[in-house]
Formats: structure tokens, C-alpha cells, sequence
């Protein structure tokens, strides 16, 4: 027997009803005399999408069109042995003079390869799942994948946002991208609006030590806005500005923040020569690192107390002294004043202005190194100072220093500290830097949006006494090289001795 037997409304159909386009509803007429036009459009349509794949791979559409033609004209074994011969003129090509097969054959098949195989084939998928594409009343706005440039170390790929994205949101997707195009990182570049470059990177340029450069002879080849001490992952010079900046450097025990300011040295040694630059040094720790060359600076000091201070304040004065000399003559130091340009290399400035016990010295040298950087731009006074802790507990006038200078550090804070806010998303990944390639740093100049890359040049002992012997006329005396003795065999202790 049937209990319940109350009538149940049926379920509405919930299925959508099939949406016609709307030239379908045409009248004939109307689509005759139309069709020309659209077979027109549908023609173009056809040509441009021909043109951009054309555009896009035209090395593999002439390698595929003549592979075709000898296979098909001429037969198989004619195929193999054009093949084979062409193998053995690109692997010539690259023994004999690799870097002109590098940039006309190698990289452009690299691009075309990478391009159709990793980038244009997954593109949508990694889109789709990284929520980078958007889908609005059913239809997809998905970003359009642009230029494409492998060149080996990393791939650089344009990328066309969609409407009403923000780059920072690519940042945010980053290390997903990385991982879906298999890259060790991607970095995020804004080109103009609506434009990025997005660098997948699959491998270090910088993992060699770079050797620094013999000493140049002529001072007027020193250009203190461009001071070369290293070079770029791009393969460039990394070019210092130190006229009307201060340089703030920030790196962990064992990053190569020696190097750098030797190599600062090294660049500058014609015009310290020829007395147009002169160098004055801080070194807290006993003189270990300024120690090795004090023929460099005008005068060093090798502790934090009273002499470093009084050298300090003996500089804000000097500042304010040339400041009021320039006063309705110049607005800026220019070699042709006169006045030589000062340097003020303070390795582990913290010791200076933050770990000193003494309260009164410690107050002074602040005020001393605040007044130097916040007036000293101008007059041509310029602080290189080297710290291991970017904490603002410990400096607080960061904001001073307008080139900063991350090398490796130990954590992503730090890198924001050093480098500003953002910096770090754009891929200034200071921390990720590997203990063994000391000397690696990313560089922020204010006003500049992208940080570079870069490795200072490795100083040595023996560049340290080549650097010397020029600047002093002397001859270069060659580091003692000392003779390893190999440790006697293990005394057993019982017979009497340990080794
Ligand atoms: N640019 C470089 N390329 C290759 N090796 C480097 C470079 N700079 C430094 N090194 C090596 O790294 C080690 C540490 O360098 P360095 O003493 O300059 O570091 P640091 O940051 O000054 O350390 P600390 O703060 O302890 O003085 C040294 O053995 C040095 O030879």
C-alpha cells in the first residue's frame, strides 16, 4: 500500500538553455551580404595567426620545410646525411668560436625550443591553476604569454597581464611559477603598464669567483659615479656610484664584505694616487681587516674609542666647513674644487654606533656619522660602512644610505630592512644566497626600482700587496707561503703520549 501519496512538484530542469549566436539570428538576406566581409575577416584572421607562428619559431619552420623537402625530394638517406652534416657545421661552429654559435644558432633554437615545449604548452593549464586567469560570465581572461629570450642561465618571458591585475599578485605566484616551468626561481620585472618580464632562472652566472682587475694607471679614468667593483649576473660591470651617495653594506660573517671595500680600493687606487681621492678608515676589530693595506687611507684607526670618534667629528666639521666654502660658488663638489673627495670606510659600523659601552662616545659617534651622511653628499664626502646587523636598534638611520647593499643574510626580515620593502618580492632574495659564493650581493640604488644582481671582484693577499706596492712605489713582496707539516702518526697513549 501506498503511505504517503502527496503530489511533489517536479524539480525544475536545471539544465542551460543553449545560447545562440546572436548573427544566427539574422535574416538570409542580411547574412549574404555580409558573408564576403566575413570571409574576409575569417581570411585575416587566418593570416595573422599563420604570421605569428611564423614570427615565433621561424628557425624550426625552416628546418621543419627543409627536413620535409629533402625527406620527401630527395629520399631518407639524403635526409641522414644532410642532418648529420648539419650537426657537424653548428658542433664546429661552436668549438671554433663558441660565443658568435651562441648568439646566432644556439640561442635563438634554445628560445623556439623552450618557447614551444615548456612555455606555450603549459601556459594555460598553469594559468588556470595558479588563478592568474579569470573566468567571468563564461568566458576566460587569461594572461597572454609574449616575447620568449632563453639565454641558457635563464629564460626571459613577456607576459601581458589582464585587466585590473597587479604585478604584486604575480609576485605572490612566484615560486609556484618556478616550480611549474621547472626553474630554480622567477623573478618579477615590471616592463610598462600592463607589461612584466617574468626571469625563470635555472642556473648561477656568478658561481665563479671573479679576479679583480689590473690597477689602472690614469686618475682621469676614475669616474666616481660609476666605480667598477664587480660584475653583474647579466655579465656587465657593476658600476658604484660614490659622488653624492652613501654606500650602506649588510652582510653575515663570511659574505665577502671585505672584498667589496677592497675592491672599492683597488678601483680607486689612480685617483688616491694622484691625491684626489682620499681614504679614511674605522676598523673595530684591532685592524684584522684595514690592517692588511693601511697604506690606502689618509689615516686609520683600528678601535671605536676616542680616536675613532674624534676622526668622525673631525669630518661632520669638514663637511660643514666645505659646505659653507661652496656656499653661492657651487651646489655640488666637482674635482675641479679643489678640495680632494673623502671616503669613509667604517668596516662593522655597529661597533661604532651601537655596541660601544661608553654612553658619551657612543652619542657622539652617532651624531657624527648622522651629520656626515645627511650633509656630506653634496660636498663630496661619501660613508662606506659595512655592518653584519641591519636591525633599527642598531642603526636607525638606514634611510641615509641611498645604494644598499644586501649580501648573504641569514633571514627574509633582514632583506627588508636593508633593502626596503617590496624589494625582496621582486626576487632580491639576499637570504637564499649560498655560503660558497661569498662576494654575491643584491644592489639597491634609491630611485632605481630593480635591484642588480652582481659579485665583487675577489681581492686576495696578493692584490692587497700589488695595490701597495703601487700606491707607496715599492716593490710587491710576495705573501710568505707557508709549508703544511703533516701531523705525527697517533702516539698510543697507554705507551706514554698522545698526539
Ligand atoms: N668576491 C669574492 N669572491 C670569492 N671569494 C670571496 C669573495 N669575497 C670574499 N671571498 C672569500 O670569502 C671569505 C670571507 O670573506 P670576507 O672576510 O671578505 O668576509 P666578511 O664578510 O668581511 O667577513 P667578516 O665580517 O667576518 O670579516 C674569504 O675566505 C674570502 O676569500
Amino acid at each position: 500500500m501506498v503511505r504517503d501519496s502527496r503530489w511533489v512538484d517536479p524539480a525544475p530542469l536545471e539544465v542551460s538553455r543553449p545560447r545562440l549566436p546572436w548573427w544566427t539570428m539574422l535574416p538570409g538576406w542580411v547574412k549574404l551580404v555580409l558573408s564576403p566581409v566575413a570571409a574576409v575577416v575569417l581570411l585575416g584572421w587566418v593570416g595573422y595567426q599563420l604570421g605569428r607562428v611564423m614570427y615565433r619559431y621561424p628557425l624550426m619552420l625552416c628546418l621543419l620545410a627543409a627536413g620535409w623537402w629533402s625527406y620527401s625530394g630527395l629520399g631518407p638517406w639524403w635526409f641522414g646525411t644532410l642532418l648529420a652534416g648539419l650537426l657537424a657545421v653548428v658542433w664546429v661552429w661552436w668549438w671554433r668560436h663558441p660565443s658568435s654559435c651562441e648568439r646566432f644558432a644556439l640561442r635563438w633554437a634554445r628560445t623556439e625550443t623552450r618557447r614551444f615545449f615548456v612555455y606555450a604548452y603549459d601556459w594555460r593549464t598553469v594559468m588556470r591553476l595558479s588563478d592568474l586567469a579569470k573566468d567571468k560570465r563564461g568566458r576566460e581572461y587569461r594572461p597572454k604569454l609574449g616575447r620568449v629570450r632563453a639565454e641558457g642561465w635563464r629564460d626571459l618571458v613577456r607576459v601581458q597581464m589582464v585587466k585590473g591585475q597587479a604585478p604584486e599578485q604575480w609576485e605572490l605566484h612566484a615560486s609556484g611559477l618556478a616550480h611549474s616551468f621547472n626553474a630554480q626561481s622567477c623573478r618579477v620585472r615590471v616592463v610598462k603598464p600592463r607589461r612584466l618580464e617574468l626571469d625563470f632562472i635555472h642556473s648561477d652566472p656568478l658561481s665563479c669567483s671573479i679576479p679583480v682587475p689590473a690597477l689602472a694607471e690614469d686618475a682621469a679614468g676614475v669616474d666616481l659615479r660609476r666605480v667598477v667593483i664587480g660584475r653583474t649576473e647579466t655579465g656587465k660591470p657593476l658600476r658604484l656610484r660614490l659622488l653624492g651617495t652613501h654606500v650602506l653594506t649588510v652582510g653575515v660573517s663570511g659574505a665577502g664584505k671585505g672584498s667589496l671595500l677592497w675592491a672599492v680600493a683597488c678601483a680607486l687606487a689612480p685617483a688616491i694616487k694622484a691625491g684626489q681621492v682620499k681614504v679614511f678608515g674605522i676598523d673595530p676589530k684591532g685592524g684584522m681587516e684595514l690592517g692588511q693595506a693601511p697604506e690606502v687611507f689618509e689615516q686609520v684607526v683600528y678601535d671605536n674609542g676616542s680616536r675613532a670618534v674624534t676622526l668622525l667629528e673631525w669630518l661632520a666639521q669638514e663637511v660643514k666647513r666645505r659646505a659653507e666654502s661652496y656656499r653661492g660658488r657651487r651646489r655640488a663638489w666637482t674635482p675641479e674644487s679643489g678640495d680632494p673627495f673623502l671616503l669613509l670606510v667604517v668596516d662593522e659600523l655597529a661597533d661604532v654606533i651601537a655596541y660601544q659601552t661608553d654612553r658619551n662616545l657612543r652619542d657622539r659617534a652617532t651624531r657624527a656619522v648622522q651629520a656626515i651622511t645627511s650633509q656630506g653628499r653634496a660636498p663630496g664626502v661619501c660613508v662606506l660602512g659595512l655592518l653584519q646587523d641591519p636591525r633599527k636598534e642598531i642603526i636607525a638611520f638606514r634611510h641615509l644610505f641611498s645604494t644598499r647593499i644586501a649580501m648573504r643574510l641569514d633571514e627574509p626580515a633582514q632583506v627588508d630592512m636593508v633593502l626596503g620593502d617590496g624589494v625582496r618580492q621582486r626576487g632580491a632574495a639576499a637570504h637564499e644566497i649560498s655560503e660558497h659564493t661569498p662576494g654575491v650581493a643584491w644592489v639597491k640604488e634609491d630611485g632605481k626600482r630593480e635591484p642588480v644582481r652582481a659579485r665583487v671582484f675577489h681581492v686576495t693577499d696578493d692584490h692587497l700587496g700589488q695595490l701597495v706596492a703601487y700606491l707607496t712605489g715599492r716593490v710587491a713582496i710576495p705573501p710568505v707561503s707557508a709549508e703544511v707539516v703533516a701531523f705525527p702518526d697517533r702516539v698510543d697513549e697507554r705507551s706514554g703520549g698522545a698526539a
